[in-house]
């Protein structure tokens, strides 16, 4: 006969439980309530959900239920979800803020280890929230732990091509939890609308603090890559960003065509004016392999040579050297699969536009971290 598990075997399994946004074990973020064994092998857990209808409940009571029937002796799993009190939030808030008072941006503070990339373009439609979906969904898919701020207001597509529109994303005592999509903590304009077809018409400050909100208020964890998909053009969220976190640097997204290519400048350099480094320029909708012969024979739809000439320009005007970190090719499937919210990096895989958004954002996730402007905190010898 196999002995009942103690409640520490119980506890000990629900270490194992990660609250689905928070992504930190629930024993460990006050979550669980109580744990009851009875004789005949029956395990009672009690839940705190972080708010009354927790969108993610189900999940949840799945994986606890999982987590314990794995034990020897359980003959059945019980789940009674309750909610935590304001108390219990506030406190949840202040453990996950480490500390750290509220109103601060975790990527500027000295010794932050992520990586921010502002994703602009010069005009829109040409590819740039596509191409910021797929470089963190191939990211993630990597192991890189990646943030995505879409903070392209009035354009914002990431919750659709991320599979996750009309999310309401869960506060826990003024924080907010970042919605989960295909590896990637997602955050955008959209989550916060009233209502689907009410147009977003927010201005300077109203933009300005709707962008610092994503960054001091969002839980967003340890990420190694921040991605920020900025509204086309040089705006002013480009212009608050470059306040808010002097450190991110841009990724100029452009098609092959020359007179795209002039505006796509424009919007890079404007890194000049703000001090920040563009990390590269990406040329998106590059060719069309020949439906016959394939990716041998290219068809040049929109001209040829736009990405290479934004990043000799670019380079020209920042007196360094600005890398093409990759040319997409246009595929219909890339944009299929935005529409039904399953990034083409992992939809498929092997195609060749794959095959470049993977490569850049390789290219992205490993460069090495320029030390332009860093403190390297040294004193000279003797
Ligand atoms: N390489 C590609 N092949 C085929 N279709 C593409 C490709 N890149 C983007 N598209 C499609 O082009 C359209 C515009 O793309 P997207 O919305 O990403 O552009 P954008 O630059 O972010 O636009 P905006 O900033 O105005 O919102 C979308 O329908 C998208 O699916």
């Amino acid at each position: 006969m196999t002995s009942l598990p103690t409640v520490e075997h119980v506890t000990a399994a629900l270490a194992g439980v990660k609250d689905p946004e928070i992504k930190r074990p629930i024993t460990e973020l006050g979550m669980v309530k109580s744990v009851d064994v009875a004789a005949d092998g029956t395990v009672r857990v009690e839940v705190y959900l972080t708010i009354a209808g927790c969108p993610l409940r189900d999940t949840i009571t799945r994986d606890v239920t999982a987590a314990v029937q794995a034990l020897d002796g359980v003959s059945g799993v019980d789940v009674v979800l309750d909610v935590m009190s304001d108390e219990q939030r506030k406190e949840l808030s202040q453990q996950l803020r480490g500390g750290r008072p509220e109103r601060e941006i975790p990527f500027i503070q000295p010794g932050s280890l992520t990586r921010v990339y502002a994703v602009a373009s010069g005009k829109g439609g040409v590819g740039k929230s596509s191409v910021t979906a797929n470089l963190a969904a191939a990211m993630a898919a990597d192991g890189v732990r990646v943030g995505l701020v879409d903070a392209d207001i009035y354009g914002h597509s990431a919750p659709r091509m991320l599979g996750v529109e009309g999310s309401r994303p869960t506060v826990v005592d003024s924080m907010i939890m970042p919605i989960p999509a295909h590896g990637v903590k997602l955050i955008s304009t959209e989550m916060f609308k009233q209502d689907r077809d009410t147009p977003v018409a927010w201005r300077g400050p109203m933009l300005h603090r709707a962008l610092q909100q994503f960054l001091t208020d969002v839980y967003w964890g340890d990420l190694d890559i921040l991605l920020l998909d900025l509204p086309p053009g040089t705006g002013d969220v480009a212009i608050s960003l470059a306040q808010l976190m002097p450190n991110a640097e841009i990724v100029v997204v452009t098609t092959p065509q020359l007179a795209a290519a002039e505006v796509a400048e424009r919007a890079g350099s404007i890194a000049i004016q703000t001090h920040q480094q563009v990390a590269g320029v990406i040329e998106n909708m590059s060719y069309l392999p020949c439906p016959h012969c394939g990716d041998e024979h290219r068809l040049e739809i929109f001209g040829s040579g736009g990405g290479q000439l934004v990043a000799d320009g670019l380079g020209r005007r920042l007196g360094a050297s600005i890398p093409l970190l990759g040319e997409i090719p246009i595929d219909i499937g890339l944009r299929e699969s935005g529409d039904v919210g399953i990034p083409f990096v992992l939809k498929e895989p092997d195609a060749p536009a794959s095959a470049a958004l993977r490569d850049a954002a390789r290219r992205l996730s490993h460069r090495e971290r320029g030390l332009a402007g860093m403190s390297l905190n040294l004193s000279p010898a003797g």
